[in-house]
């Protein structure tokens, strides 16, 4: 099988990397309105044109929302002729909004970018009639850059790009915010970033083996805060400045731009 990838921005680059250290595809080809950002492939892949990329077995689409209407109303004779699976990645536009010029199998996937270390979480919708080895595939493609679920209700993927697909900015502000704050308290910057990295790194880990042992976020809380001790104190600051309800609020306005970008 051979994969097409059309756009290679930062998602674009980082699938393509994942695919080809596993070995999925005999062939990748990809396309880019910008050449030069076609530099170092990595192995069994090339660069092709527009045409080339459109004959793969599967095809992923890689670019900003913004500019997918205008890609697909440019080159909506070609794309006509495709029967073959397509992948898209884009946020927020919906199945219905490519239905307008397209008629092939459709799989909407959002990932995000701990892709470009294998760390992802990728959620997957299928429409139309996808052949086994193909959904197959796709979900192959994801699972080589991380997790995989797949959703039955297209609508939740508003909602998955809420949480992991913007979250990566979350946590990044938050280990920003982390290793400032032991700054204040007269940390050199490099051991708090390392400390603060760790300590992000380390608890996702602990929360992952507690999910299997049916743990939950709580019990792992409660396991750090002492009577009377220091995490207590640093948690009611945390709750008092309204830090859930931070947290929340950012999922759901994100959800709620996910919403807007696909028309509603
Ligand atoms: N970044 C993220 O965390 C996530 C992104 N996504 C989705 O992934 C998609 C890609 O995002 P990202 O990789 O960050 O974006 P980038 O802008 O980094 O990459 C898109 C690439 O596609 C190029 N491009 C634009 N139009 C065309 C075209 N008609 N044909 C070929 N190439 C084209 C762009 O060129 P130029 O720069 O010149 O426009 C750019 O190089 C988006 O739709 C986004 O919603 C989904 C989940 C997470
Ligand atoms: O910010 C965005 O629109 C994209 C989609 C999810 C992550 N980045």
């Amino acid at each position: 099988m051979t994969l097409g990838v059309i756009g290679y921005g930062n998602m674009g680059q980082a699938i393509v990397r994942g695919v080809s250290r596993k070995k999925l595809f005999q062939e990748i080809v990809v396309f880019d309105v910008i050449a030069d950002k076609i530099r170092r492939l990595p192995g069994g892949t090339r660069e092709g044109s527009l045409d080339d990329v459109l004959k793969a077995d599967l095809v992923l689409l890689a670019i900003k929302p913004q500019d997918v209407a205008g890609f697909l109303e440019k080159e909506k004779e070609k794309l006509a002729h495709r029967h073959l699976p397509l992948i898209s990645i884009v946020a927020g536009l919906p199945v219905a909004f490519y239905r307008q010029w397209l008629t092939c199998p459709l799989a909407r996937v959002i990932p995000n970018t701990p892709a470009q270390v294998g760390e992802s979480a990728s959620v997957v919708y299928f429409d139309g009639d996808f052949s086994e080895e193909h959904k197959e595939k796709i979900k192959q493609i994801f699972l080589s850059l991380g997790l995989v679920e797949v959703v039955a209700k297209e609508e939740l993927l508003h909602a998955v790009t809420g949480l992991s697909g913007s979250g990566p900015a979350y946590v990044f502000l938050f280990l920003s915010a982390l290793a400032d704050g032991g700054v204040m308290e007269g940390l050199p910057r490099d051991i708090a970033k390392r400390l603060a990295i760790q300590t992000v790194l380390g608890s996702a880990k602990l929360a992952l083996q507690a999910l299997s042992e049916d743990k939950s976020f709580e019990d792992l809380k409660d396991m750090v805060m002492s009577p009377g001790g220091t995490t207590a104190r640093g948690v009611y600051a945390l709750e008092n400045a309204g830090f859930r309800a931070a947290v929340m609020q950012a999922v759901s306005d994100a959800t709620k731009r996910s919403r807007e970008l696909g028309g509603k």
